[in-house]
């Protein structure tokens, strides 16, 4: 099934906007499993067991597997992400961006080597870099637009000569010219909440994937305010504050716990 079709339909079952991000670091694991590179699919497993009815995505971020040679560990839990919940789209966090010949290998190891549903993509070396990806059937292609981080100003709030900001360039790019069979998405922080309503002006239909709730601060209500509408699939991430809720042996139970009440205040807010 493709990307926009898991993505809309894990909303409306789970009755969520919440993306769990898998962002393992061992220094941060519980005590019976910390420090040890050798457990990051066993911790990422238990937190994909522990909520995987509770969101409508899961975003592994390949450098926290990269960095500890542990990309074996990363294709196990695509593997098993697929098999424990097939319904749950994968968004593989790569951020990649490359010359065509470079980006078509990008798209390989993302797509046929971990099999995920979409990936994060950078536009800034322009569209031929983005094609190689459209080559793959169904799979979604989520390029970074307004960034959580207080440096992503430096050059997305640049302003064009007409007057218009980089990040809205690049959401009116993704909404019309560059969006040929409409499986183009956004990132955008939800520490920009106002942004984050201009790109949805902008792109009123795209999933957008929000990252910034949780650790990062950014405001969970305000953000579905700004950027949900039932006929636009949003993807609220939230990775360490799910992900280090608890640091016993009962580490899956409190990442559920914080995981249920954050899916909660993006329902309320949704219905409100
Ligand atoms: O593309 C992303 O996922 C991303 C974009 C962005 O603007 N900001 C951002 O924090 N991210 C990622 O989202 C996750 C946020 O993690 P927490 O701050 O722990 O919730 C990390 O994996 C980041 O790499």
């Amino acid at each position: 099934m493709s990307f926009n079709r898991l993505l809309a339909a894990a909303t409306h079952r789970h009755e969520s906007l919440l993306c769990v991000g898998l962002d393992p670091e061992p220094s941060k694991f519980p005590e019976h499993l910390r420090g040890d590179p050798s457990k990051i699919f066993e911790f990422c497993a238990r937190i994909v067991d522990s909520t995987k009815d509770l969101v409508n995505s899961f975003k592994p971020q390949i450098a926290y597997f990269a960095a500890h040679r542990a990309e074996d560990q990363l294709e196990e839990l695509m593997a098993y992400i697929r098999r424990v919940a097939p319904d749950v789209p994968v968004v593989l966090d790569a951020k990649r961006g490359d010359i065509g010949s470079t980006a078509e290998q990008y798209a390989r190891e993302a797509f046929v080597r971990y099999q995920a549903d979409a990936v994060t993509l950078s536009p800034y070396m322009g569209f031929d870099s983005i094609e190689p990806y459209l080559k793959y059937d169904g799979k979604g292609l989520i390029l970074l637009c307004r960034t959580s981080n207080p440096g992503g100003s430096d050059l997305q709030f640049q302003q064009l000569a007409n007057g218009e900001h980089l990040y809205e360039h690049v959401a009116r790019l993704a909404a019309g010219a560059w969006n040929r069979d409409q499986r183009l998405g956004l990132v955008v922080g939800a520490t920009f909440p106002n942004e984050l309503a201009r790109v949805r002006e902008l792109a009123p239909t795209l999933p957008l994937l929000i990252p910034g709730v949780g650790a990062q601060g950014g405001d969970a209500a305000a953000t579905v305010r700004a950027a949900w509408r039932p006929d636009a699939p949003i993807m609220v991430n939230s990775s360490r504050a799910v992900l280090y809720a608890g640091q016993g042996e009962d580490f899956a139970s409190a990442a559920r716990q914080v995981a249920q009440a954050t899916r909660q205040t993006l329902q309320l807010a949704r219905k409100a």
